[in-house]
């Protein structure tokens, strides 16, 4: 029963911890709020354009993918700088890499985005300018 209580409060504490994580990445890099306004405006688009089943579903994995890895990023960064605040070569390829992931990443919703909704704005402008 104790141990039962203990396991829950860590679990509920784990929450906690990982939400401290994001007000701290949320508060300190740029990059992640310009992410969250454009899942905003992304998501305003989406529901503009009643998107399919499918379509959302990319949408969702693109929005959540792109905050995850820029959060491991910022992790990432975060080790490096506590690790080694003086210049070394090993921390900037450290560095380079997890921000290309992160841009690896974005050229895939930027791809996916194009996708799904460029027929659709084609389609809008030939319906009411066209
Ligand atoms: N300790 C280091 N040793 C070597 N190169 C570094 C080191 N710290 C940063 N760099 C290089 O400088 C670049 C910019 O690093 P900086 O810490 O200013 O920004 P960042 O933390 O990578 O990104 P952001 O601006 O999103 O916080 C890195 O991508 C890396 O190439």
């Amino acid at each position: 029963m104790n141990t039962d209580l203990k396991g829950r409060n860590r679990f509920w504490k784990s929450f906690i911890f990982a939400f401290s994580g994001i007000y701290h990445a949320f508060k300190t890099e740029k990059n992640l709020r310009f992410h969250f306004a454009a899942s905003i405006i992304v998501t305003i688009f989406s529901i503009a354009f009643h998107l399919q089943l499918v379509e959302w579903l990319f949408v969702i994995i693109c929005i959540f993918g792109m905050f995850s890895l820029e959060l491991i990023n910022t992790a990432i960064e975060r080790i490096v700088d506590l690790a080694s605040p003086a210049y070394h070569p090993l921390a900037k390829q450290a560095k380079d890499v997890a921000a290309a992931a992160v841009l690896c990443f974005a050229f895939m919703t930027i791809i996916i985005g194009c996708i799904i909704f460029i027929p659709k704005i084609v389609h809008f402008i030939r319906l009411y300018f066209g």
